[in-house]
């Protein structure tokens, strides 16, 4: 029997639409994934959306939608996103799905009847936006930590897990398994947490205040407060409590979550397997956070990066690469644009792009395109450590991917890249081929098409469309899914058939500084007429537009085209000349709402002072003033 492997991201919550730090928890998850199948793992891959709660109906009612339609709108987003970054899940869970409710109901009903789960009535500090209740100490200057309000004092009578009971046997849990939780700095903040008493959970709202949720199988007067269902989606998944996956799988799950969610997952969950009498998981693996210029990217504070316009733009592969590389798993990482475009150009274009056509164009040129063959012992002088260099990539890779150091298992494939790279240049193939070595240049040959057959496996969990395209060019098309156990053998490219010509992997991106300094030249209009040059979001961003309401309008004498308005944008009040006297009367206008460019410098028409601008389109039965469809505040950022 082979052996398992289970991994899961956590369910992302459907309130906002996916974002670059949702793309790295699960394409982190893929390649863990990918790299287990690697292995000969029989591996489990699972992600999903968490669908329930206040927020969701909030969200829903700002876009005048039902939870339902909202939620399935949003959770397809994510459904969609996942093929587009080359995710190989088995599944995709949604906390809506009937078999996953009728699981928590399961579970819920186990730990009450076990008597884990009693009824009190409860006082607290409860803070909306968080949708939970706070302790003095956790908050901060009285005010929510995170929304920077002060909580309100209700009274409530909900339903509790004794969690406290277990805390005792949870610290011990985790000194006995040293790798419980890692890296270990989580595994020492889950410690520290535990050093104060824990105190039970409150785990129900009651129907009044909440109703999308699942409703409390022994009481529907209150329905489930988050973690008992989206915690149970693990086990829900896998057909808990007599599915054959659960069985099968459950015992070697492993979860990655960002930090955000580690109390949750290191406290709650393995206390409520505990108390339902199912094994706890097998580790806990903990990322940072992407930060966007020191802040955490996250969807409330709105600076996220799309992943489809990343992937859109830099491919599918690049991107994991960089996301991979670039965060050391457990450290926050921040990302830029930037530092994306100097990874592309030095990692890929430049390390293993230019070492994949170099060896391949050598190819056609000394052999026309066919793989030679090694000479063995007669030329061992030409191995130069390589065979030693592979196997120590692989190695630390086999090593480094199962602790999640992703970064650490791709610099040990770069380190053997750079080995291949001076190999070339120790070796000089055109000089064996000058001097009519033809058994060493046959052997040197060989050895770097063999290594990069080493790389393109090794590539794969991270770069699986590079990887396909490699192993085709080195005449491998049979060797996916690529295992690692013929990645640790030297020797296993075949010889003699021909290799197609090489290909650029990777093409250079041109950045400013590469470039000279003479301006684009402006983008081709896309066929509309009359259309200017592309202007970027800061040029956008310096105009100042508001909304204003007219509030009176007069003719200007002895103009056929111009209005004087007078336009409230709430604080002040703005005299504006307009040239829309030929379609709107000034009786028309008192009370519109327009559009008007705030902070154009003044200037004087027909004698009148005008301080701004509104905007209008200039259609075929003349000019129409830029409106709302609904009313706006005087005043209001237009953006
Ligand atoms: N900045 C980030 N860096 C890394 N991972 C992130 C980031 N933001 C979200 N995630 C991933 O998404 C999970 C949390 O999902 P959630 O839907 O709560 O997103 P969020 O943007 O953090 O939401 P909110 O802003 O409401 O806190 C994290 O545990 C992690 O897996
Ligand atoms: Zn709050």
């Amino acid at each position: 029997m082979s052996e398992v492997f289970y991994i899961t991201t956590p369910i992302y919550y459907v309130n906002a639409r996916p974002h670059l730090g949702h793309a790295y928890t699960t394409i982190a998850a893929d390649v863990a994934a990918r790299f287990a199948r690697m292995q000969g793992k029989d591996t489990y891959f699972l992600t999903g959306t968490d669908e329930h709660g206040d927020k969701i109906v909030k969200a829903a009612a700002k876009e005048d939608k039902s939870p339902r339609t909202y939620v399935d709108a949003i959770s397809a987003e994510f459904r969609k996103l996942w093929p587009e970054l080359s995710i190989t899940h088995d599944q995709f869970i949604r906390t809506t799905d009937p078999e996953h409710i009728r699981v928590v109901q399961y579970l819920l009903q186990k730990i009450y009847d076990a008597g884990d789960i009693y009824f009190s009535e409860y006082e607290g500090l409860y803070c909306y936006g968080c949708e939970r209740f706070y302790t003095e100490k956790e908050l901060v200057d009285g005010k929510c930590p995170d929304h920077l309000t002060e909580p309100e004092k209700i009274q409530e009578a909900n339903y509790f897990f004794r969690m406290g009971r277990y805390q005792e046997w949870l610290v011990d849990y985790i000194h006995k398994n040293q790798d419980f939780i890692r890296p270990e700095r989580y595994r020492n903040e889950i410690l520290a947490f535990l050093r104060e008493p824990l105190e039970d959970l409150c785990i129900s709202r009651p129907v009044s205040r909440l109703q999308w949720g699942i409703p409390l199988p022994f009481d529907d007067r209150f329905v489930t407060y988050v973690w008992f269902d989206a915690l149970t989606n693990y086990v829900s998944a896998l057909g808990y409590p007599e599915g054959d996956k659960f069985t099968t799988y459950w015992p070697a799950a492993q979860h990655i979550v960002a930090k955000d969610i580690i109390k949750p997952h290191g406290i709650y969950w393995p206390t409520m397997l505990k108390a339902a009498g199912i094994p706890v998981y097998t580790h806990l693996n903990v990322h940072g956070y992407w930060n966007i210029a020191e802040t955490k990217m996250s969807k409330s504070l709105g600076n996220v990066v799309d992943p489809l316009a990343m992937k859109n733009t830099y491919g599918s592969d690049t991107f994991r690469y960089f996301l991979m590389r670039e965060m050391v798993f457990g450290l926050d990482a921040s990302f830029s644009e930037e530092a994306l475009v100097t990874r592309i150009n030095a990692d890929l274009a430049n390390d293993i792009g230019n070492l994949f056509s170099r060896v391949i164009a050598m190819t056609h040129k000394y052999y026309g395109g066919k793989v030679p063959a090694p000479h063995g012992t007669k030329t061992a002088s030409m191995d130069f450590g390589l065979k030693a260099g592979a196997l120590q990539a692989t190695e630390t890779f086999e090593e480094q991917m199962p602790l999640m150091a992703f970064h650490k298992a791709l610099m040990a494939v770069w380190a053997f890249i750079g080995q291949l790279n001076k190999y070339i240049d120790a070796t000089a193939p055109w000089e064996l081929q000058k001097n009519g070595q033809q058994a060493e240049l046959d052997t040197v040959m060989y050895n770097l098409l063999e290594g990069l057959r080493i790389v393109t496996g090794l590539i794969s969990p991270v770069m699986p469309e590079t990887s396909v395209k490699m192993q085709q060019h080195l005449g491998l098309e049979d060797s996916q899914p690529v295992r690692l156990e013929t990645l640790k053998q030297w020797g296993c490219l075949p010889s003699g058939h021909t290799l197609p010509k090489a290909i650029r992997l990777f093409p250079r991106i041109e950045t400013k500084t590469d470039a000279d300094t003479t301006p684009p030249p402006p983008p081709a209009p896309r066929g509309l007429k009359d259309a200017k040059p592309a202007i970027g979001i800061e040029d956008v961003g310096r105009m100042d537009l508001r909304v204003g309401h007219i509030i009176r309008a007069e003719a200007i004498k002895k103009s056929e085209k111009l209005l004087k308005l007078q336009v409230s944008l709430g604080e002040e009040i703005r005299q504006v000349v307009a040239g829309i006297a030929q379609d709107y009367s000034p009786e028309s206008l008192i009370g519109l709402q327009v559009t008007l460019v705030a902070n154009l410098k003044p200037a004087k028409l027909m004698g009148v002072r005008s301080e701004g601008m509104i905007l209008a389109a200039n259609g075929e039965n003349g000019l129409c003033l830029a409106s709302f469809d609904r009313p706006v505040q005087a005043g209001s950022i237009v953006k």
